[in-house]
């Protein structure tokens, strides 16, 4: 593992995802004094608006992956602040902390965690699930429970038009590949049309966005990530402050993030503008409603939600490998 390459990338994490999670069963011992500060970034587009801008302080090392990879390396010890699944914080609740005011987190459509289905979800019977993510499968578990449904859900990967060919009935997908192949289905936008305008079906597949569904149910945000650490290893506040000006430099030009990053994903600009700017990053008091709602139904009696002080109120540390 090491830190921010010369070129602002960042290196991919070693471990390979975790198809299930794995509550925290030892607790790590705090860092030695003068060991670096290491953090764990999932580099999905939608949090460039924070990480791409983003200058490590001197004694902060990163790696990147998806985020069952990262939540295993925060839990394991491995990184000691990540951005994770909003459930494995909330599983982890005794021993983790969240930062107070970062969130990756919508209200409505998220656009990038899909299920794409040939049937109705009444009548799934066969539902794929990616071992990348936590959270969405946690989502759907909610969603599918609350309808009184039970299909068979199980580990595959692969994109969602193969999967449904081969006899899956519904995919379920997230990320930068499902934001593309949310729009390889339902897509393209025209002049006339906007995000929110285009079906949510074509070619027979529809695709059901499952922050929408929560939101129909629930009336609230849904929040997908915190920056979570281990509640005796919170984060230098020279990397929260940097952090925190990241964000500032990254929403303040998103349309300049979104254009570098519709080339990278080879989606039209607009699409990755509207993408970005649906986002809430800073946890404010509507997405911790969600994250409380969502933590009530999915993890009933887990431990008290902790968040670190506030902007301002950072415990004082000297530097970062203090
Ligand atoms: C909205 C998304 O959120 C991400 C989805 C996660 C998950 O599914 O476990 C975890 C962190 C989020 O940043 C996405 O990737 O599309």
């Amino acid at each position: 593992m090491s830190g921010q390459m010369a070129d602002g990338g960042w290196q991919m994490a070693q471990p390979e995802a975790e198809s299930s999670p794995s509550p925290i069963t030892h607790h790590p011992s705090p860092r030695s004094p003068g060991t670096p500060y290491r953090a764990g970034w999932i580099h999905f587009t939608n949090v460039a608006p924070i990480l791409d801008s983003l200058v490590l302080p001197p004694g902060v090392t990163a790696i990147t992956g998806v985020p069952t990879q990262m939540n295993a390396a925060l839990l394991s010890g491995q990184v000691d602040i990540a951005n994770i699944s909003a459930v494995e914080f909330i599983r982890n609740a005794d021993v983790l902390e969240a930062l107070p005011d970062f969130s990756v987190a919508v209200l409505g459509p998220v656009y990038s965690v899909n299920l794409f289905h040939t049937r109705p979800l009444e009548d799934l019977r066969r539902v794929a699930l990616t071992a990348q993510s936590a959270m969405s499968v946690a989502l759907l578990e909610v969603l599918l429970r609350e309808r009184g449904l039970s299909p068979v859900l199980e580990r595959a990967e692969g994109e969602a038009e193969t999967l449904l060919a081969q006899g899956f009935d519904g995919v379920l997908r997230i990320g930068d590949s499902a934001l593309r192949e949310w729009y390889g289905v339902v897509g393209p936008l025209t002049p006339e049309t906007t995000m929110t305008s285009l079906p949510h079906a074509a070619r027979g597949i529809t695709v059901t966005d499952l922050a929408e569904e929560w939101f129909r149910l629930t009336g609230h945000p849904f929040t997908f990530a915190v920056w979570a650490y281990r509640k005796d290893n919170p984060p230098p506040s020279e990397l929260v402050q940097a952090m925190r000006e990241a964000r500032r430099e990254g929403i303040g030009h998103l349309a300049a993030v979104a254009e570098r990053h519709a080339r990278k994903l080879g989606l039209p600009e607009r699409v990755v503008q509207h993408y970005l700017w649906n986002f809430r990053y800073h946890l404010e008091a509507p997405d911790r409603l969600g994250l409380h709602e969502f933590a009530a139904k999915a993890v009933p009696g887990h431990a008290p939600l902790t968040f670190g002080p506030r902007p301002g109120e950072e415990r004082t540390r000297s530097s970062a490998a203090d």
